[in-house]
């Protein structure tokens, strides 16, 4: 078990990189916590594979450290890293019983029968694969084959931390839920760290307690999945996480006043603006209303979705798409409306990453590195 430090680390894929675009990964500091469970969460290509492999030893990284528990191992291969690892796709040995694959990456290490034996028995009945211990491999459907792989990555008690890359790609969605809920019991039960790409916010959201969000090769956010959503750090992470997505739209901010397509919004605090830097609101649609033509910013109505128990508007504010709740007395609505925002869940971002407000006491803090 370990605590896992990115001190500085930068990778690309190119020689004699310099531009930023070179880089798959930006440079980043991250601390992660023995213990944790992790989500790195990133639409394709952001760089999560390429950190993951980074931490396990597949990839050499091009700058900066990883250590484990103080150690460098920048330059260890995999084996000598103590990292278990569950693939997107199964990785068992189809001539062993479902017990001898479980119990290979045991008694690879030395590790006596009878401990074998009750460890493998203790995976088994977590991920409820005790019925099939002594079925071989060959012939299991390709979601038995994911279970017992997740159960080698999670066999030895040993490990600094266990990595999955979407591990529950090839599975059925209705196991999928029964799974990813499992690997969190699991992850209680074994006191271990966790970390878990995958590309599917609600995965990520159910699984972790604290979230990764990566994008363009940079860290954008890191934080409890209740943070991410009230409080993205990035006009990228409000409208990757929630469906929809966080509304963001173009805006000039003075002081607690929002101008917005011709109306102004008081907000409940103020903002130190910087100049020559793209200023735009972030509001979730969840806090955003439809209201009269007249009444709060004019829009005009695309469309409105009915959600069953709710109504859903698709706005366009000036040439910006926008979607906001409907209120239920609301009837008519014509092409022209108005849209209330809650100014309490407004956010202003400064070229997409969000300004705090201009704190009572007036200190600021500094930020090195992230601890997650
Ligand atoms: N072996 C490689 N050689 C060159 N470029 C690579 C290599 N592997 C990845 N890249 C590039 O690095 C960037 C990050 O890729 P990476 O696979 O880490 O992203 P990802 O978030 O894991 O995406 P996906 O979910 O599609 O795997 C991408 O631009 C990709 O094209």
């Amino acid at each position: 078990m370990a605590r896992i430090e990115l001190s500085d680390l930068a990778h690309s894929y190119r020689r004699g990189a310099s531009a930023p675009g070179d880089f798959a990964l930006k440079p980043m500091t991250l601390t992660w916590r023995q213990g944790g469970a992790y989500a790195l969460l990133g639409p394709s290509g952001c760089g999560k594979t390429t950190l993951l492999n980074i931490i396990s030893g597949l990839l050499v990284p091009s700058h900066g450290r990883v250590l484990f528990d103080g150690r460098d191992v920048a330059h260890l291969p995999t084996e000598e890293r103590n990292i278990a690892q569950v693939f997107q796709f199964p990785v068992v040995y189809d001539t062993m019983t479902v017990y001898e694959n479980l119990a290979f990456p045991l008694r690879n290490r030395g590790m006596e029968a009878r401990a074998v034996d009750g460890r493998v028995r203790e995976i088994a009945t977590l991920l409820e694969l005790t019925g099939e211990l002594d079925r071989k491999a060959r012939g299991l459907t390709a979601d038995a084959k994911q279970k017992i792989s997740l159960g080698r990555g999670l066999v030895r008690p040993d490990v600094a931390a266990i990595l999955f890359d979407e591990p529950l790609t090839v599975i059925d969605p209705q196991l999928k839920w029964e799974l990813r809920s499992k690997l969190k019991a699991l992850h209680r039960a074994l006191d271990v760290t966790m970390i878990y790409v995958t590309h599917d916010q609600t995965e990520a959201l159910t699984f972790a307690d604290t979230v990764v969000v990566m994008h363009d090769g940079r860290v954008v956010q890191t934080g409890r999945p209740d943070e991410l959503f009230e409080k993205p750090a990035h006009t990228f992470v409000g409208y990757f996480i929630g469906s929809p997505g966080m509304n963001v739209i173009p805006a000039s901010v003075a002081g607690n006043r929002v101008h917005v397509a011709g109306a102004t919004i008081e907000l409940p605090q103020s903002y130190d603006i910087p100049s020559g830097k793209r200023i735009e609101i972030g509001v979730r649609p969840e806090f955003a209303t439809l209201a009269r033509a007249g009444e709060g910013v004019p829009v005009t109505v695309e469309r409105i979705d009915d959600l069953g128990r709710s109504r859903l508007a698709r706005l366009r504010l000036q040439e910006h798409p926008v979607a906001a709740g409907v209120p239920d007395g609301l009837s008519d609505i014509g092409e022209t409306a108005g849209l209330i925002l809650q100014p309490d869940h407004i956010h202003v971002y400064a070229d997409g990453e969000r300004i705090e407000p201009v704190p009572a006491s007036g200190s600021k803090g500094g930020r090195d590195g992230q601890a997650l």
